[in-house]
Parts: C-alpha cells; sequence; structure tokens
C-alpha cells in the first residue's frame, strides 16, 4: 500500500474538472469534494502528503533515499508539454529507468475500466502505487506523468514541471486529435498552471523544478540540466 493519503473510490466528477484527461483519476481523499485539480476554481485544495505529519516526520522522510543509490524523479506537466519526449531523451543520456505511467496502467491493468465519456481510462492509484513501491524504494526510477499528488512524498528527489505556451500547447494537442472539452480542460490546466500548483502542494518547493517546453532547443536545454543534476546527485546521510 502507498503510504500517501488514504485512497477512496469515487465518481469522476465530469467534464467541468481542470483535471488533464488523458487517463483520470478516480481515487481520492476522504472528504475531499469530487474535483481532480486544486487550483482557481476546484472546492477543496489537496495538501501535502500526510498534512498532520509533524515537520520532523516529514524530514526524516525526506529523500527517502537511506536505500537509494540513484535518485528518483517525476516529470509531470499538462498533456502535450512533452514530458515522454523529455524522459526518453534524459533516460538515454542518463543510468534511469523511465516509467511512463499510462502504458504502465495499460500494461498492468491499473485502472477501473474505461470511460466511454472522456474517453480514457480510469485510474487506480492504489494499484500503480503498490506496483511501483519496491522500485522506487531502490532508486534510479525516472517516472512520467500528467498528475503528481497521489504518489508517495518520500519517493522522489526532484520534481519537474514542464510548462508551455498555450497557443503552443493549443496546437500540440490539436493535432493529436484532441477537442471539445478535453482540449478545453487540458488548456485551462496549463493556463492555470495546475500541475504546478499541484507539485508545490505535494512535495517541498525546493525539489520542484518548473522548466519550458516551447521547443526543441528548450528539450534539449532540459535534458542537459537534468542530466547535470542526476549526475551531480547524491544520496543523504540521514
Ligand atoms: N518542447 C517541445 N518542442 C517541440 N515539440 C514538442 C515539445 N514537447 C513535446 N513536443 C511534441 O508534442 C507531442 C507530445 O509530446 P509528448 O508525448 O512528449 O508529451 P507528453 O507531455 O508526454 O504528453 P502525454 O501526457 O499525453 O503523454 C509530440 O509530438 C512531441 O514531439
Amino acid at each position: 500500500m502507498a503510504d500517501g493519503p488514504n485512497h477512496q473510490t469515487q465518481p469522476w466528477p465530469g467534464p467541468s474538472s481542470r483535471q488533464p484527461l488523458d487517463l483520470h483519476s478516480t481515487t481520492r481523499s476522504p472528504g475531499e469534494q469530487q474535483c481532480d485539480f486544486a487550483g482557481p476554481f476546484s472546492p477543496g485544495k489537496r495538501g501535502r502528503k500526510n498534512p498532520n505529519q509533524p515537520p520532523i516526520l516529514a524530514m526524516a522522510s525526506r529523500g527517502g533515499g537511506a536505500r537509494r543509490t540513484r535518485p528518483n524523479v517525476l516529470v509531470t506537466g499538462t498533456p502535450g508539454t512533452g514530458k515522454t519526449t523529455t524522459c526518453s531523451l534524459l533516460a538515454d543520456a542518463v543510468d534511469l529507468r523511465h516509467i511512463n505511467i499510462g502504458d504502465l496502467v495499460r500494461e498492468k491493468s491499473l485502472h477501473d475500466g474505461w470511460d466511454e465519456e472522456l474517453e480514457c481510462h480510469i485510474i487506480n492509484e492504489d494499484l500503480v502505487c503498490d506496483e511501483l513501491e519496491d522500485m522506487m524504494g531502490e532508486g534510479g526510477i525516472l517516472v512520467d506523468y500528467h498528475g503528481c499528488d497521489f504518489f508517495p512524498e518520500r519517493w522522489f528527489d526532484l520534481v519537474v514541471v514542464l510548462q508551455t505556451d498555450n497557443s503552443i500547447l493549443h496546437d500540440r494537442l490539436t493535432s493529436r486529435g484532441y477537442m471539445g472539452a478535453k482540449l478545453t480542460n487540458n488548456i485551462e490546466c496549463e493556463i492555470f498552471q495546475m500541475l504546478l500548483e499541484e507539485a508545490r502542494e505535494s512535495y517541498k518547493e525546493e525539489i520542484v523544478m518548473p522548466l519550458r517546453s516551447d521547443n526543441v532547443e528548450d528539450i534539449s536545454r532540459n535534458v542537459g540540466t537534468l542530466t547535470e543534476w542526476i549526475n551531480n546527485w547524491r544520496p543523504s546521510r540521514s
């Protein structure tokens, strides 16, 4: 089991939510309203993992890395911001294993079925966390997903949030066939920087790294920046 908030299955709130709409999630903390995005229009904000945890324990779990000899990195961002492209190049450049959560969910059926209306799988966050737990403990994992608040905080040493100019992202998503509410929701997600906010609410601010991803030069620079960061990373001695 993941050690994040207690997960429960709740119905998807519908296309008015600002959740990115590729693989959506239905597991949420008890008492939380049926909104998948904590943002300007959401009724309830999702806080950091274990908000009741005393600060000293939060410090002790930070980095989780007593056992890790390689860092774990999460690359998140709205669909189309370049997560998979960036992770593929980065995984080739450094000794990290790229895990695309969408692919993992499909391959291992870590979902609660298919939503016909939204045309996406309903991801089961508990199954995903259970599947990843052991390998995350070993370290050296590059996780690629358009959400970040349900993973245990202790898993990651760095959380990268890719961001793209709205009009550029609009063109990328329409060229992938996105339209209607799915397109609008994802563009609004980017306009309101939902993923950056989610990352900052879920992880220590100092490990959250926003990076522009508007063009190929950005990708190249980001891969260089992240390669340097990974190669310079050292396990914490705590
Ligand atoms: N910085 C960039 N410059 C130019 N093209 C890009 C950039 N980032 C992504 N793209 C293009 O946009 C498309 C989507 O990229 P990619 O699949 O990497 O995004 P993603 O964030 O992983 O999306 P998803 O969450 O849907 O998997 C691809 O065609 C890719 O080549």
